[in-house]
């Protein structure tokens, strides 16, 4: 199990490689050499440079997020997810939108891919609502006429009756979520912005450690590190700053 007996893993942040291909990507994961951290690989690299890379960035020891979201019918989820598995990822993420059957079907084929290999069942987790998405575009224009929290919370309590392991939601409802769903059940956060940083197309967002302090497993970070001049100076500095938040709730 990856989650330490504190509740968390030893390994918080995730760095969203957003970037257009393979050289791009290995030459910033380079750059973070020594210091542990997942590689998260989005729509944007995976449709680039596909399973190539995620097996190459496996090679060299990363902990895999493959973050394609999964929204389809419930077989075509697990197909998906059993390919997903067989490529080694760590962890991989659905839609909740897409309903319960439709998750118990993606941690189906996780299982049924991961069974008898010898390796470990990748985390399983479920997009609650985007963190790009203001509770008034949810209610106008995706039509959920709910408090935000609300709908995260359902989603997220759905994912759980459905054997999923967690969700991604911003940090802003992760307290509500380890309490509705329980200590072990992950919270994994984008929308994470330290201060001073560029919001951008995020609509709820979070420093570091705050997003720690407020029940946040894992932080999904982006371009406040690989729009850096510096990416592993900021990525260092974000180290820090969870390293002291840490120290100041002691
Ligand atoms: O599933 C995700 O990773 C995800 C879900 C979500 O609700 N919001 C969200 O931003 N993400 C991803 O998290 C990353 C955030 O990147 P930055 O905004 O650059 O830090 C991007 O790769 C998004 O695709």
């Amino acid at each position: 199990m990856r989650i330490s007996a504190a509740g968390r893993d030893t390994h918080p942040i995730m760095v969203a490689l957003d970037v257009p291909g393979a050289d791009e990507a290995l030459a910033l994961a380079a750059r973070f050499e020594g210091i542990p951290v997942w590689m998260k690989v989005g729509m944007e690299l995976y449709y680039a440079a596909g399973p190539d890379l995620v097996r190459r960035l496996k090679a060299q020891g990363h902990r895999i997020f493959l973050d394609l979201k999964f929204h389809d019918i419930p077989n075509t989820v697990r197909g998906a997810a059993r390919s997903a598995t067989r490529l080694g990822v760590d962890m991989f993420n659905v839609h909740a939108a897409g309903g319960s059957a439709m998750m118990r079907a993606a941690l189906e084929g996780a299982l049924e891919a991961s069974a008898g290999s010898g390796d470990e069942t990748p985390l399983v987790i479920a997009v609650t609502q985007l963190t790009s998405t203001s509770e008034e575009t949810m209610r106008r224009e995706i039509g959920i006429d709910a408090p935000l929290a609300d709908v995260v919370l359902k989603y997220a309590r759905l994912a759980k009756d459905a054997g999923l392991h967690g969700v991604v939601s911003s940090a802003q409802e992760a307290a509500a979520v380890k309490a509705a769903c329980g200590a072990g059940f992950v919270t994994v956060t984008p929308g994470i912005r330290p201060l001073g940083a560029d919001v951008a197309d995020q609509a709820r967002v979070m420093t570091p450690a705050d997003a720690l302090a407020n029940g946040a497993d894992y932080l999904v970070i982006g371009r406040p590190i690989t729009a850096a001049n510096d990416p592993r100076e900021a990525l260092e500095r974000i180290v820090r700053e969870i390293g002291n938040g840490n120290a100041a709730q002691q």
